[in-house]
């Protein structure tokens, strides 16, 4: 039985550990009892924490009641991220993890992995400009997976997503780890926006609205299916033009708007919990759950496609059938396979060369 004093210590050691002993930090409740968890759920893991994306996508994975331990993992600013938000009182147990030294014990263990880390868009700039930089992180951060949490759900944000996806399938092949059902890029905000943009010209609640998008996450391979759209709906050809563009075009409207300061971050941050949450109740077993994300697909002729997915126990479990498209969209899709394709063979190469 330790004494009260005894038990202040042990917090406070947590608390204000040394800096030489930065490699975990576990910060406690008042009671010291939470190290490992206090509810049960799924382990997340999410790498490029202290970013743009990363923090108030912590924020909102630390309100999620499916999940009870939070590891946060970024090559800076992880301990004060960590701390801040481990005074929240929800049920996720926050741990951080600071620099490449501590990338394995972030990734232990962890059921869920998403990976926002990388550098965003300049006005100007394309998201494959980003390649040069973002390939390398997403390469490391997925051998970190193959070593540690090789049969974790991953979740992939950083750009050029139609790259950087098949950049982590081959690092997992290449690991002898891969599982083409659980590696799943992240395009949830394609539907987000579709939705909102739609719902505006509509007149509806965009919480009513929904419209699968297709292809991939960027420019032309953006392929919004408005002739799908729930509630059905008709579009005039001005609407659909416009639709598509801005549907498009949404990552560099917020670009321009951020005027050099970044990307999209805080409806990305949403996005992304949507989508982590669909995968989290997968895994649990719940029915039903179905969203857009681009994963290894058979869909079309290529190897990885946007499309919608049902999510199970196993990451994806079924491939729903694109639809029948209009010759708009028949067109757009024939523009989308074109670019992703050098975009997958990019990714491809990466690793391969
Ligand atoms: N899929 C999508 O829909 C979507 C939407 C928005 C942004 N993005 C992409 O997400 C990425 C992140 O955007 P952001 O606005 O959060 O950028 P940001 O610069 O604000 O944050 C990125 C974070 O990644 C961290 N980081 C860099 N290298 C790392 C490494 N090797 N290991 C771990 N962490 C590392 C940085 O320290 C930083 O904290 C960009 O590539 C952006 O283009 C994708
Ligand atoms: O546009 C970007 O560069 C970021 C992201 O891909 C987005 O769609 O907002």
């Amino acid at each position: 039985m330790q004494s009260s004093s005894e038990r202040i210590a042990r917090i406070a050691s947590h608390l204000h550990p040394p800096s030489s002993q930065m490699e975990e930090t576990s910060l406690l409740g008042r009671s010291g009892c939470r190290a490992k968890g206090g509810t049960p759920g799924f382990k997340v893991a999410i790498l490029g924490a202290a970013g743009g994306i990363g923090q108030p996508l912590a924020m909102l994975m630390k309100m999620n009641p499916l999940v009870s331990v939070l590891h946060l993992y970024d090559v800076v600013n992880t301990p004060g991220v960590t701390a801040d938000l481990s005074h929240m009182n929800t049920g996720a147990v926050v741990r951080g993890f600071l620099g490449q030294a501590q990338l394995d014990n972030a990734l232990t263990g962890i059921d869920l992995v998403i990976i926002p880390a990388g550098v965003p868009r300049k006005p100007g700039m394309t998201r494959d400009d980003l390649f040069n930089i973002n390939a390398g992180i997403v390469r490391t951060l997925c051998e970190g997976v193959t070593r540690c949490c090789p049969n974790a759900i991953v979740n992939l944000i950083s750009n050029p997503v139609n790259s950087t996806v098949p950049i982590a399938a081959e690092v997992f092949k290449k690991a002898g780890t891969y599982n083409p059902r659980r590696l799943l890029g992240v395009t949830t905000l394609d539907v987000a926006r579709a939705n909102t943009f739609v719902a505006e010209v509509l007149g509806l609640d965009p919480r009513n609205v929904n419209i699968p998008v297709v292809g991939g996450h960027a420019g032309v391979t953006i392929l919004p299916l408005l002739s799908q759209a729930t509630p059905p709906s008709s579009f005039t050809p001005e609407e659909v033009a416009y639709l598509t563009e801005r549907i498009q075009n949404g990552g560099t409207e917020v670009v321009e708007a951020k005027a050099g300061t970044g990307s999209a971050t805080l409806s990305m941050a949403y996005a992304a919990a949507q989508f982590a949450d669909a995968c989290l109740r997968g895994l649990r077993g719940d029915a039903g759950i179905v969203e857009c994300s681009y994963v290894a697909s058979q869909v079309t002729e290529l190897p990885f496609f946007a499309s919608s997915v049902r999510l199970g126990r196993g990451g994806v479990e079924e491939f729903l059938p694109l639809g029948p498209l209009n010759e708009f969209e028949r067109a757009g899709l024939e523009k989308a396979k074109k670019e992703l394709t050098e975009s997958i063979h990019k990714g491809v190469s990466f690793i391969k060369s």
